[in-house]
């Protein structure tokens, strides 16, 4: 089965390596891209062929589309005459449904939306999959099958699609903002930048590992580590008083409505 990715920027190389790392043959994949440096970048690093949009649509048996959602209307227009029925057409855009890709693509091929995030990077990517109108079992499972090469896959109903992507979708920038933030408070109580940053990462990381082994609510695991009178609770009190869970609720809000807006065209 061969897979073609069109938009080949960080999320469709993230895309490509995953697959190249689970082993797929790198002469049953190619890249549609429109930058001819960057094309160039990835024949080097994968040895993957890039080609047209239209041949990428042609040839391929499943077709990935992750190019920004403000483009996605031109790259159907383009590839549609070359799509026909029996091929799976992926989207990995914000925003854009299953409904506007139908719309634009002959009948008969077959569509599922994904929201990927850029830990896949590492294995560890969080992807959500729903199914468009004409998708069977085997489709949503093939492509279950293409993000479980990066990490954990989720099938969820349509209508979720904006707030999951208000949360792993955009939720890497949300920790990498944090960590970056609490790297600065260290710098600023006189530790060393390594320092800060070794203990911060650390720190993340064995939370996370925490969060994911043990199943604990998050709430006990930050009782665990509130002493009475204690540093912890000090510090809490600090971030309520600055409205960080309010702040959150409000950024989550907005990525979901930008989410709805890019599904308008805007
Ligand atoms: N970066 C992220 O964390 C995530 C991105 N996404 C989605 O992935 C998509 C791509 O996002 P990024 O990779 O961040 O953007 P990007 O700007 O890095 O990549 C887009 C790529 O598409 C190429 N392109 C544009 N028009 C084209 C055309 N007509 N034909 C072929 N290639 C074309 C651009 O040259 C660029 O390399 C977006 O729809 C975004 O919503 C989804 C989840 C997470
Ligand atoms: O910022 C964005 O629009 C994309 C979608 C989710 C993460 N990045």
């Amino acid at each position: 089965m061969s897979t073609a990715i069109i938009g080949a920027g960080v999320m469709g190389e993230t895309l490509l390596s995953g697959l190249v790392r689970a082993g797929r043959r790198v002469d049953q994949l190619m890249v549609g891209e429109k930058r001819s440096e960057r094309a160039r970048e990835l024949e080097e690093r994968y040895g993957v062929a890039v080609v047209s949009n239209r041949e990428a649509a042609a040839k391929a048996d499943t077709v990935a589309l992750v190019v920004k959602p403000q483009d996605m209307g031109d790259v159907l227009d383009e590839i549609a005459p070359e799509l026909r029925p029996g091929q799976l057409v992926v989207s990995l855009a914000a925003g854009i449904t299953t409904a506007f890709i139908e719309a634009r693509v002959p009948e008969g091929v077959a569509v599922v939306r994904v929201m990927p995030n850029t830990p896949a990077l590492v294995d560890e990517g969080m992807a959500a999959i729903s199914p468009g109108s004409h998708c069977d079992e085997a489709h949503l499972a093939e492509v279950e099958a293409l993000m479980a090469s990066t990490g954990k896959v989720l099938r969820i109903p349509e209508k979720q699609m904006d707030a999951v992507t208000a949360i792993s979708g955009s939720g890497p920038a949300y920790i990498f903002f944090v960590v970056e933030s609490m790297i600065e408070a260290g710098v600023h109580l006189g530790l060393p930048r390594a320092t800060a940053t070794e203990l911060v990462v650390q720190t993340l990381v064995g939370s996370a590992t925490m969060l994911r082994e043990t199943g604990t609510h998050p709430v006990v695991l930050r009782e665990q580590v509130t002493s009475p009178g204690g540093t912890t609770a000090s510090a809490l009190r600090e971030l309520e008083v600055h409205k960080v869970r309010a702040a959150f609720l409000a950024a989550m809000e907005a990525a979901r409505n930008r989410s709805r807006e890019l599904a308008e065209g805007s």
